[in-house]
């Protein structure tokens, strides 16, 4: 919203949240996250086009285009539960949208939505009782967090979906024309709606499944000797495939790429679709494998034992260039370690203490195992008096560190485990570091290693 004020000055932006904290940092010196350059954009527009409330009633019955981009999260309990999305926040903002409106309105899906979600957003608002008509959009968001405003100021494509019906393409007209204030044209897609809706899921199956399939490669690499930068590099030179999103890992995080798979293999499963929820259930799959590798291969390089060792995390967002910590992987590896009663000290640029304390705080027993997490101040710090230091997040400092300093403060033999592949092995190896990097050929002291099972 804060980049559509910058490019559309003529039209007023307003951002509501029924979240008060959330409004207050969004108007103060502190924006509530951290992206590269949407600060700088926000203070050009902020309080000229551009305002954040939560007076969320009046300015959404006041508006001619209404952007619902609510939480969409993977239910919890209930029915579909661990796969299914809860749209109850969806349903909730639209009541509300039908409750408040006395004016027509152009409705947009900006969340990401399970396909069909539209018809019974249109079921809602058709009942507000006041006569008013509503035109439901689905226009999915594709940007990535740490390039987010890149994305949006020259995006690969906008999708807009639309119903086939006189209202249906004026509406789809009007989206179009607030987007071709900077977006080619060529680039502004229109479909129906279902279309819209499964789409993005589906692009983000794709993406998420371009990552699962390297890192199965990639313990395949470690298995046979071959390197999965190098079979990389040779598979996406083929313009088919292509090189980017090749990058073998410690496994994808994010707060979309598991909902959004598995919210397609739920829509599968719900239509009578069970070869084609399984394929996309071992995308996830495959990730959970990649996490749980990492920590096996931690835990049966140090002796087989972690217990009582400290262990340096650097990096617990789940990718460089944001603060975001949800579904990083970084907690599923800190917490295999933690169940092997390691002691982690972690360091992240962009993470805050509080946010790494919660997540690794198990709900039974929080004071126990914040005992044996400390957040440390920079890397150098973390890797201090450690056993073994885990690359968990591939922040380009990581790749700077002066490493000799590090292995003169760790307990030897100094282990590294680059679950980004940021480092230089040769190089470290040559400072005496025992180095594991994924996919790549293993140090000869890992390969006489028998893996934990
Ligand atoms: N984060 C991303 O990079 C990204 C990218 C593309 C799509 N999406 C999709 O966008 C949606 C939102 O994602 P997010 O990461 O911004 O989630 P988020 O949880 O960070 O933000 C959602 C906000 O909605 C507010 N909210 C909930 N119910 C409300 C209501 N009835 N009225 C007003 N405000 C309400 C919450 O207080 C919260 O601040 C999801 O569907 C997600 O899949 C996210
Ligand atoms: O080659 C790669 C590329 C990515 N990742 C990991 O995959 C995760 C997701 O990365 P990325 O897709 O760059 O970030 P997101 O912000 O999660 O963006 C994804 O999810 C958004 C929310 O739906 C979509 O809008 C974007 O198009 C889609 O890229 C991160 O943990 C990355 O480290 C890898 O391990 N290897």
């Amino acid at each position: 919203m804060a980049v559509m004020a910058l490019k559309c000055p003529d039209i007023e932006v307003v951002v509501v949240d029924v979240s008060r904290p959330r409004i207050d940092a969004w108007n103060g010196d502190h924006l509530p996250i951290f992206e590269p350059g949407l600060a700088e954009v926000v203070k050009a527009r902020r309080g000229k086009n551009l305002f954040f409330t939560a007076d969320v009633e009046r300015h959404v019955a006041d508006a001619d285009i209404v952007f619902v981009s609510v939480n969409t999260p993977t239910k919890t309990r209930g029915l579909g539960a661990g796969k299914a999305v809860d749209l109850a926040y969806w349903e909730s903002a639209a009541r509300m949208v039908a409750d408040v409106s006395h004016s027509g309105k152009v409705v947009v899906e900006k969340s990401t939505v399970p396909v069909r979600t539209a018809e019974a957003i249109e079921k809602i608002l058709a009942h507000n009782g006041h006569g008013v008509e509503f035109q439901v959009l689905s226009n999915p968001e594709f940007l990535a967090e740490g390039t987010a405003v890149g994305d949006l100021l020259c995006p690969d494509r906008v999708l807009i979906g639309g119903r086939d019906s006189a209202a249906g393409r004026n509406a789809v007209q009007t989206l179009r024309d607030v987007y071709a204030r900077w977006v080619p044209v060529d680039r502004i897609i229109t479909t129906n709606l279902w279309s819209a809706e499964l789409s993005k899921l589906a692009a983000n199956a794709f993406l998420a499944q371009r990552v699962s399939s390297v890192n199965a490669i990639s313990a395949l690499c470690e298995a046979t000797g071959a390197d999965v930068t190098e079979v990389a590099r040779a598979v996406g030179k083929d313009p088919r495939i292509g090189g980017r999103f090749l990058d073998a890992g410690v496994g994808f995080g994010g707060s979309c790429f598991q909902k959004d798979t598995l919210s397609l293999v739920y829509a599968c499963e719900c239509s009578g679709l069970p070869e084609a929820a399984g394929y996309w259930r071992q995308v996830v799959a495959m990730n959970d494998y990649q996490k749980s590798r990492f920590v096996r291969r931690v835990v049966s390089s140090m002796f087989n034992t972690v217990a009582g060792k400290k262990v340096a995390v650097l990096g617990f967002a789940f990718k460089k260039g944001t603060g975001d910590t949800r579904e990083s992987p970084a907690i599923d590896v800190c917490r295999g370690l933690l169940g092997e009663r390691a002691h982690v000290s972690v360091y992240d640029p962009m993470v805050s203490e509080e946010q790494i304390q919660r997540d690794l705080a198990p709900a039974a027993a929080p004071a126990k195992a914040r005992s044996r997490v400390a957040v440390a101040r920079d890397a150098y710090e973390a890797a201090r008096g450690a056993h073994g230091v885990c690359i968990l997040t591939e922040w380009d400092e990581f790749r700077a560190l002066d490493y000799r300093r590090i292995h003169g403060g760790m307990e030897k033999p100094a282990f590294v485990f680059d679950g980004r592949n940021v480092v230089d092995a040769g190089e470290l190896r040559e400072m005496g570091f025992v180095v594991y990097c994924v996919g790549k050929p293993l140090d000869e002291w890992l390969s006489h290693m028998p893996a934990a099972a």
